[in-house]
């Protein structure tokens, strides 16, 4: 918990006077705007939803903090407050236990002699100081998207760390995801209620998909007097969450804005991986066993266990890995044919050949493409606009029945589908103690000030991470890297790839790394003679907010 003071940069004045970077609100500030005097002074909503900011901070040997917002950027003169916790028995005789301004997390952890130190974000945890009073704090709390395990960990952690560690008094859920602002009743969150819900798979809060207007949202905010929102929640969430901050940043309204990641999908950028996912691969390594006991008790057994991934394979990917008993594994990004020679079917038939049984795991997104253009699909949407999925392991099923059928061979295939029953458990043991300090750090984050950040596991160091690193792009799994082969020498299947079609993956990743790289923002940051140097607050123009937000 004590701060290393290992910091790895050297500690200057100019590096520690960031947060205190002036940024002129754009209509004035005021913590206490009427409704009607924010109406007058609202500009167009969506003009300032198209642009995000980004604080940069260069220094010596290409290192560069992307960091994140603070209230005081757009709130001048914010007094400040020591932090309680100094008097607090449990951490008061910690050493160093306040982080030192001067921490940052390096984003990539692999480093060549001529590497530049590349890109950093500001370590998370508690702060000397506070700009907030314990009792001048209203928190709310909001579980948007999908469930996962261990929402119910964080939605208990962050009112245990809110009223435990900072004396903070007043907190409510909010109910059922984004549209619960504006549309249903709150909870109140104390230490007592959330005692046990540790326990308990889903979200005591409920969740939802859709429904998310900036506007009402932000107004109901303000209506409440709530100064701390702690957003939980997946890729679309995390949007939703910088549209938030946007809009209460314009209105130059003190509120704090910060998301916890969530999705069993491990598709959030930049971290190392989302809370739940753990939980997710052990559950699913129950109905691969399964799979594998009826496969092997019968005359040419198939067992087909379809894991949650829409866009990312990750848990089928790690499930796969964890269980050795796979024989084939199929996941969105890497792409498959079933007829001919070298083809899916082909390799099915073989290795039952071979061991007169099979394990097939596949991840919901894959192969959407071809069972399209078999059912002549149309496009269907969820209410956040989430590709809605055609049932890939009842049409794998069927494809495999019908080629054994048409070759008169014998086979028994059992399609398992334990996708939400791997979603609802309550999360296993170290994703308990990971949702406990993300929690804990986006408290102290929020306490310290903060705001416009998702908090995250860098490289196993918690950071504070500005909101588009995690919306500008989607993690998937890199069908060229050394992991995947991991799992194609483990399975030993077929890649169903030619060498050129892994080329144009190389290419193709390669690409979506540099245009999210820090070499393309050192292209417009400044430097001084300083070893740091806080630089500039750009606004850049992102796709994200270009369009309305999704309802
Ligand atoms: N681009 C976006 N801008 C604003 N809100 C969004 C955006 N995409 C999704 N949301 C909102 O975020 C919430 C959750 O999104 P969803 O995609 O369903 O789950 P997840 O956050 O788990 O990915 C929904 O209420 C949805 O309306
Ligand atoms: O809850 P729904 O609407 O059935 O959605 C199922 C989807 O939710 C997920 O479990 C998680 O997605 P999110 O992280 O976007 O919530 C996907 O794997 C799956 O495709
Ligand atoms: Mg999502």
């Amino acid at each position: 918990m004590a701060s290393s003071g290992s910091s790895t940069i050297p500690s200057t004045n100019s590096y520690t006077r960031l947060p205190d970077l002036k940024i002129p609100p754009r209509s004035g500030s005021s913590a206490d705007l009427t409704r009607s005097a924010r109406s007058s002074r609202l500009g167009s909503p969506m003009e300032d939803m198209t642009k995000y900011e980004k604080k940069l901070l260069q220094g010596d040997g290409g290192y560069l903090l992307e960091d994140v917002p603070h209230l005081t950027d757009y709130i001048p003169d914010l007094p400040t407050h020591p932090n309680p916790l100094q008097d607090n028995t449990a951490y008061s005789v910690v050493k160093q236990y306040f982080v030192n301004t001067d921490d940052t997390v390096v984003q990539k952890v692999i480093q060549h002699k001529s590497s530049s130190r590349g890109t950093h974000f500001r370590r998370a945890g508690p702060r000397q100081k506070v700009y907030f009073e314990s009792d001048e704090v209203k928190a709310c709390i909001v579980t948007c998207g999908g469930l996962c395990p261990g929402l119910n960990t964080v939605i208990r952690e962050i009112v245990c760390g809110l009223e435990v560690m900072y004396g903070v008094k007043e907190l409510i859920g909010i109910q059922g995801g984004y549209m619960g602002f504006y549309s249903k009743n709150t909870v109140t969150l104390t230490r007592k209620t959330v005692d046990d819900i540790h326990k308990k798979g889903g979200t005591i809060l409920g969740t939802s998909r859709g429904g998310h207007d900036t506007i009402k949202i932000v107004d109901s905010i303000q209506d409440r007097g709530i100064n701390m929102v702690f957003i939980i929640g997946g890729d679309g969430t995390q949007k939703g969450a910088a549209a938030i901050y946007q809009e209460v940043k314009r209105r130059g309204y003190k509120c704090v804005v910060c998301g916890i990641p969530k999705t069993i999908d491990n598709d959030i950028p930049v971290i190392d991986k989302s809370f739940g996912f753990d939980s997710a691969v052990e559950e699913a390594q129950r109905a691969i066993n399964a799979a594998h006991v009826e496969a092997e008790s019968a005359e040419n057994g198939i067992g087909l266990v379809k894991l949650m991934g829409r866009y990312s394979g990750f848990i089928a990917q790690y499930a796969t890995l964890a269980s050795r008993d796979v024989d084939l594994c199929l996941i969105p990004e890497s792409p498959f044919y079933l007829d001919g020679h070298g083809g899916l079917l082909e390799f099915i038939e073989k290795r039952i050949k071979e061991y007169g049984h099979m394990v097939i795991v596949v991840a919901e997104g894959a192969g959407q493409d071809l069972i399209a253009q078999d059912m002549r699909s149309m496009d269907n949407k969820d209410a956040s606009g989430n590709k809605l999925l055609l049932d890939v392991g009842l049409w794998l099923s069927q494809k495999i029945k019908e080629h054994f059928g048409k070759k008169k061979k014998t086979l028994n295939l059992k399609y398992i589908d334990p996708t939400y029953m791997i979603r609802a458990i309550p999360s296993n043991a170290s994703d308990n103690v990971y949702c406990t300090l993300l929690a804990q750090c986006a408290v102290h984050g929020a306490m310290a000030g903060f705001t416009g950040y998702t908090v995250g596991l860098v490289n196993g160091r918690h950071a504070y991470i500005p909101f588009y690193k995690i919306t500008e792009c989607q993690n998937k799994v890199s069908i060229t890297d050394r992991m995947w082969a991991r799992l194609l020498s483990s399975t030993n299947q077929p890649s169903f790839l030619s060498k050129k079609d892994i080329e144009e993956k190389k290419e193709e990743e390669e690409l979506q790394v540099s245009a999210t790289s820090a070499d393309n923002v050192n292209s417009i940051t400044t430097r001084t003679g300083l070893g740091f140097s806080p630089i500039l607050t750009l606004s850049l123009y992102h796709p994200t907010f270009m369009k309305p937000p999704r309802k």
